[in-house]
C-alpha cells in the first residue's frame, strides 16, 4: 500500500470516529497519515468487538471495504497495549505472496510511529532459512505467512519458534485459503497455538460459506459474525456482459484497446497462462503495450508489476486467474444443487475432468501455488476489469470485479461470454472453460441480482468492428504455438534478470529503468509493422481526421516500388545484396 487511497464512501461509517475506539496515539497518527478520516463500516463494527469485548470475529464484507484494517488495527493496538510481552504475539495468514506483500506494506504504514515496539517478519520475503533464523532472533511481534510457509518454517526451525504467546491470529481471504488446500496446514498449526486459551481469531473474506465450519469450531469460541451488506445505491460499479465468439474476443480486444475505448487502466483476466501470452502477442502487433502477470514469473517481478501498475506506469495488465484451478469443484458443490440442469452437467463434466486435471497438474508443476491476483490485491485506479475469459464460478467473478470501483472510484466490469453453440468453432481461440460460460453467467446474474446488482447486456456495433477483422485475423495467425512458447520463455528470462539484484541497481539508477519495463514487446514470429497504425478508413466517422478524403489506402507500400522492380530486374525478385552495393 504505497499510496493509500480512501475507501469508497459506501463503506465509510460516517457515524463513527477513530477517537471513540481508544487507540494508541501512535496508531492514531499513523491512521491519520494514511488518510483514513473515519473507520469503514467493517472497521467500526469489528474493532470494538475485538478490542473491548475480546471476541473472535468472522467477517464477511465486500472487496475494498477495508478488511485489512479491521484486523490490522486491533493487532497493532493489542501489541502496543501489551508492551512488556515478549515473543510472537500475532500471526497473519494469507493465501498468496502477492497478498502477503500488500498486508506487510499496510502493517509497515500502521506501525510507522512505533517501529521499535511492533516488529514484523514477512516469512514469504524470499529469505534463506539462516536469515529467517537470525530475523527470528530479533523477536518479531507479528508473523505474516501462508499456512504452508508457516508450517514448513516451524518444522525447519525445530522448536526454535514459540507460538504459545500468540494473542491474535488473522486469516485473510479465508475461503481462498481453504480452496488452495491449506486446511491440512491449519490443522497442523493447532498444536503450536494456545487455542481457546489466549487466542483471538479473525476470519476474513468477501465470500464466506459453510466450508468455514471446521475452522470456526477449531479456532473460534462464540465468534461475532460481522456481515456487511453492500449498499447498492452507492456502488459505482457498472457490470456488462457481451455474447461473442471465440475469435471475436480477440477482435473486440483489439478494437477496445487500440481505439482507447476505455479511459484509464484496464485489468484483463484470462484463464490460462498461454492465453495471456496469446493475447499479449496479438495486441502487441497493433502497438498496444501490456504486461503479463502469472504464476510462472518470479515472485519479485510479480510484486514489482503490481506496484508499477498501481503507480500508473502501465495501463493494461493481462492477469491469469489461476484460482480457477482450485475453486471449480467447491463452487459446483455449492451451487449445482440450486440448478437442476447443472447437476447433469456436473456429472458429465466429472467424467471428463479427471484427465484434464492430471494433465493440468503436470503442466503446472512449476507454478507457484502461492500466486493469486483475482483476490485481495489492492489494484489501484482500475477503470475496467475485462473478463476476457469468464471465470468458472460466480464466487471468482465477485473477486475479479472487486479489483475495480475500489476506494470510492467508479469502475466497469465487462465479461465476454461464449454462447454454447459457438463453443469449439475456432480451434485455436477455443478454451475449454468457455463451454460452461452460459451456465456460469446464469449463476452470476442470479447471484448479483440477489444482492441488488444488475448485469446489463452490451452490444458492440459489429458493423463498425467488422472493418478490423481482416487485420485481426492476420495478426492472430502470426501468434503460433511456437511463438507463444518462445514468448513464455523469453518473458521468464527477462523477469529473472529483472529480479533481485538488477532490480535494486535500476532503482538506484532510474535512468536505466527502461530496461526493467515489464511491458516490453515479446514479438510473434512474423512482425508486421503496418498493423501498428490504424488507417483512418477503419475509424468511426467522428474519429477520422479527414472524413471526406479517405480514398483508397493500399496495404502494399508504393506503386513506384513495384515499377522500379519491374524495370530494373525484369520482374524478378530483387537481390538485397546488390541493392545494398548500389
Ligand atoms: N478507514 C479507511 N478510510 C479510507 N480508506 C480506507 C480505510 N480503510 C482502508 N482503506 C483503503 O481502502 C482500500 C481497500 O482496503 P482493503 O484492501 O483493506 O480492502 P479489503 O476489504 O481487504 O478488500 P479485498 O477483499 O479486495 O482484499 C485500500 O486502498 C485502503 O487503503
Amino acid at each position: 500500500m504505497t499510496t493509500p487511497t480512501a475507501a469508497s464512501a459506501a463503506y465509510v461509517d460516517d457515524s463513527s470516529s477513530w477517537d471513540t475506539l481508544d487507540l494508541d496515539p501512535r496508531l492514531l497518527q499513523a491512521i491519520d497519515q494514511l488518510g483514513f478520516e473515519k473507520p469503514t463500516l467493517i472497521q467500526s463494527h469489528s474493532i470494538p468487538l475485538a478490542l473491548e469485548q475480546k471476541r473472535d470475529i468472522i467477517a464477511k464484507a465486500s472487496t475494498g471495504s477495508g478488511k485489512t484494517g479491521a484486523y490490522g488495527i486491533p493487532i497493532v493496538q493489542t501489541i502496543l497495549t501489551n508492551n512488556d510481552s515478549v515473543g510472537i504475539q500475532s500471526i497473519v495468514l494469507v493465501p498468496t505472496r502477492e497478498l502477503s506483500n500488500q498486508v506487510v506494506q499496510f502493517f509497515e504504514k500502521l506501525t510507522m510511529y512505533c517501529k521499535n515496539d511492533v516488529k514484523l517478519l514477512d516469512l514469504l520475503a524470499n529469505y534463506s532459512d539462516q536469515v529467517i533464523s537470525s530475523l527470528l532472533g530479533n523477536k518479531p511481534d507479528i508473523l505474516v505467512a501462508t499456512p504452508s510457509k508457516l508450517i514448513s518454517t516451524l518444522e525447519k526451525q525445530n522448536g526454535g519458534i514459540d507460538l504459545s504467546q500468540v494473542k491474535i491470529m488473522a486469516i485473510d481471504e479465508v475461503d481462498l485459503i481453504l480452496s488452495f488446500g491449506y486446511l491440512d496446514d491449519l490443522r497442523k498449526l493447532e498444536s503450536y497455538l494456545p487455542i481457546k486459551k489466549n487466542l483471538q481469531t479473525f476470519l476474513m473474506s468477501a465470500t464466506v460459506n459453510d466450508d468455514l465450519q471446521e475452522l470456526k469450531e477449531k479456532y473460534c469460541s462464540k465468534p461475532a459474525i460481522v456481515k456487511l451488506n453492500d449498499d447498492v445505491s452507492q456502488s459505482k460499479l457498472t457490470q456488462y456482459y457481451t455474447k461473442t465468439t471465440e475469435f471475436d474476443k480477440f477482435l473486440l480486444c483489439y478494437v477496445i484497446f487500440k481505439l482507447n475505448l476505455i479511459k484509464g487502466k484496464a485489468l484483463v483476466f484470462v484463464n490460462d497462462i498461454d492465453r495471456g501470452y496469446r493475447l499479449k502477442l496479438f495486441l502487441e502487433q497493433f502497438g498496444v503495450r501490456c504486461c503479463i502477470l502469472n504464476s510462472e514469473l518470479p515472485v519479485n517481478s510479480r510484486l514489482h508489476i503490481v506496484e508499477e501498475f498501481n503507480k500508473n506506469v502501465y495501463n493494461l495488465l493481462i492477469a491469469t486467474d489461476e484460482t480457477n484451478d482450485f475453486t471449480v469443484e467447491n463452487d459446483e458443490k455449492d451451487e449445482a444443487a440450486e440448478d437442476e440442469d447443472d447437476i447433469q452437467d456436473k456429472e458429465e463434466n466429472e467424467g471428463k475432468k479427471q484427465p484434464s486435471r492430471s494433465k493440468k497438474s503436470r503442466k503446472s508443476a512449476k507454478r507457484d501455488k502461492e500466486y493469486g491476483v483475482s483476490r485481495g490485491i489492492d489494484f489501484r485506479n482500475v477503470a475496467c476489469v475485462l473478463n476476457f475469459d469468464l471465470p468458472v464460478t460466480s464466487k471468482a467473478y465477485i473477486h475479479r470485479i472487486g479489483r475495480t470501483a475500489r476506494a470510492g472510484k467508479a469502475g466497469m466490469a465487462l465479461s465476454f461470454v461464449l454462447p454454447q453453440k459457438e463453443y469449439g468453432k475456432h480451434k485455436v481461440a477455443c478454451l475449454t472453460t468457455a463451454k460452461r460460460d452460459e451456465k456460469v453467467l446464469k449463476r452470476i446474474i442470479r447471484q448479483q441480482s440477489a444482492n441488488g446488482f444488475e448485469l446489463k447486456p452490451y452490444q458492440f456495433d459489429m458493423k463498425q468492428v467488422e472493418g478490423f477483422r481482416y487485420r485481426s485475423e492476420d495478426a492472430f495467425r502470426a501468434v503460433t504455438a511456437t511463438a507463444i512458447r518462445e514468448a513464455r520463455i523469453k518473458e521468464i528470462k527477462n523477469e529473472i534478470i529483472n529480479s533481485d539484484k538488477l532490480k535494486r541497481f535500476f532503482e538506484e539508477n532510474p535512468q536505466d529503468l527502461i530496461a526493467l519495463r515489464h511491458d516490453k514487446e515479446l514479438h510473434p514470429s512474423r512482425v508486421q509493422s503496418h498493423l501498428k497504425r490504424v488507417p483512418d478508413y477503419l475509424l468511426p466517422e467522428a474519429a477520422r481526421s479527414d472524413v471526406k478524403n479517405i480514398g483508397f489506402i493500399p496495404f502494399q507500400k508504393h506503386k513506384i516500388h513495384k515499377n522500379n522492380r519491374k524495370r530494373k530486374n525484369g520482374g524478378k525478385k530483387a537481390d538485397p545484396l546488390k541493392m545494398k552495393k548500389r
